[in-house]
């Protein structure tokens, strides 16, 4: 079994600091690190997915605080950039607003800008930590919850977008359950969306699990029905980008069909994320925002990212197209929610707010 990827650390060369990032855009053909020095490549490696997925997207958001106070920007202004990089995912924000807190509290305390930078780093390093912590939790609990829900064991879990080691300080969120599931026996299958258009699925998942040892399959995102016709599916596991107030669920477009597919088949729908990824400060769905990603990212296969090398146009030149990078799921379509402090379902009846409740407060945007 392969160890998990280091998705981003932070370095302190005598150059000075740096964000060190695998570079998700060249994966799973090469393992390259990026090497960001200041802001602006940070923010161009969140846009273009070279760091990406929510929990880790608020741990690059809380590093690129740091950078920002080491480097010699405008930290406020860097905030302001840095938490606008990506709209959907609320960890960022959350992570831009954990380390400027920390910031701002040192200077107020009289630090100087070593002692206020190094307080942006070591709260980074906080949440950094708390997230491997969450990850092991949500992987405990998501585990028991299917032992519950599917008695006979041997899971066949279908999962969309990458939700690992890639996305987190630790195992990640719904991947992490899976990888539970395979560690006691009892994965039987993990079916791996492939996940159009930037291929999250077969790019990222498949490149875990195979180094996981999990038995995998990969399918494209349009063979779903057939496989939960054929009852090859015991449970969809995912993971969020933004949990809203009333449950309702942004994830990686493609997770809604999924949901209404798992409810016409009777299969749970279960969606794995830590605490940071709600945001009680939206009150439902209709109010998330939704990424919309160029155009190029469709009529191009495989999705012509920028800095990438040119990708094959697979539509006539011009072709508009719709590209949002993420759904909405209705919370009346999830069994339940997962978190590092317990599970919201219908059946535990535990609100959203109680369990956030458990975490230490939030800062920033977050009223958790
Ligand atoms: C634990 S990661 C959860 C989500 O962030 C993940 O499913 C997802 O949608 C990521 O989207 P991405 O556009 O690749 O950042």
């Amino acid at each position: 079994m392969g160890s998990a990827p280091v998705a981003l650390r932070w370095d302190e060369p005598p150059e000075g600091p740096v964000i060190v990032l695998l570079d998700q855009r060249r994966l799973p053909a090469e393992e390259v690190e990026l090497v960001c020095t200041d802001v602006p490549a940070l923010i161009d490696a969140i846009r273009t997915l070279a760091v990406r997925g929510a929990p880790l997207l608020g741990v690059a958001g809380a590093y690129g605080l740091a950078l920002a106070a080491v480097r010699g920007f405008d930290v406020e202004e860097a905030a302001e950039m840095l938490s606008a990089a990506r709209p959907t995912a609320v960890n960022l924000a959350y992570g831009v607003g954990r380390a400027l807190t920390a910031y701002r509290a040192s200077l107020a305390g009289g630090a100087g800008p070593e002692g206020a930078w190094r307080a942006a780093l070591a709260e980074a390093r906080a949440l950094h930590r708390e997230d491997a912590q969450a990850s092991a939790r949500m992987a405990e609990q998501g585990l028991e919850l299917l032992k519950e829900l599917l008695p006979g064991g041997g899971f066949r879990l279908l999962t969309h977008c990458n939700t690992g080691a890639l996305v987190s300080g630790g195992e990640g969120t719904a991947l992490a359950v899976a990888g539970a599931a395979h560690r006691i026996g009892e994965l039987r299958r993990l079916w791996v969306d492939e996940t159009r258009p930037l291929l999250q699925g077969a790019r990222l998942t498949a490149y875990e699990a195979a180094r996981a040892g999990m038995p995998y399959t990969l399918l494209t995102d349009n063979a779903a029905g057939s496989l939960f016709s054929a009852g090859e599916v015991d449970a969809v596991v995912i993971g969020a980008d933004r949990i809203a107030a009333d449950g309702s669920v942004a994830n990686k477009v493609g997770s809604y069909p999924l949901a209404v597919l798992a409810r016409y088949h009777h299969v749970p729908f279960l969606v794995v994320a830590p605490t940071t990824t709600v945001d009680l400060t939206t009150a439902d769905g209709g109010a998330i925002e939704v990424e919309q990603r160029p155009a190029l990212e469709v009529t191009e296969f495989p999705g012509g990212m920028p800095g990438e090398v040119p990708g094959r146009a697979v539509a006539p030149l011009g072709t508009q197209a719709y590209n949002p990078a993420f759904d909405i799921t209705p919370p009346e379509l999830v069994t339940a929610i997962v978190t590092e402090n317990g599970i919201v379902s219908p059946v535990t009846k535990t609100g959203l707010a109680e369990l956030c409740a458990r975490s230490r407060s939030g800062n920033g945007m977050m009223s958790i």
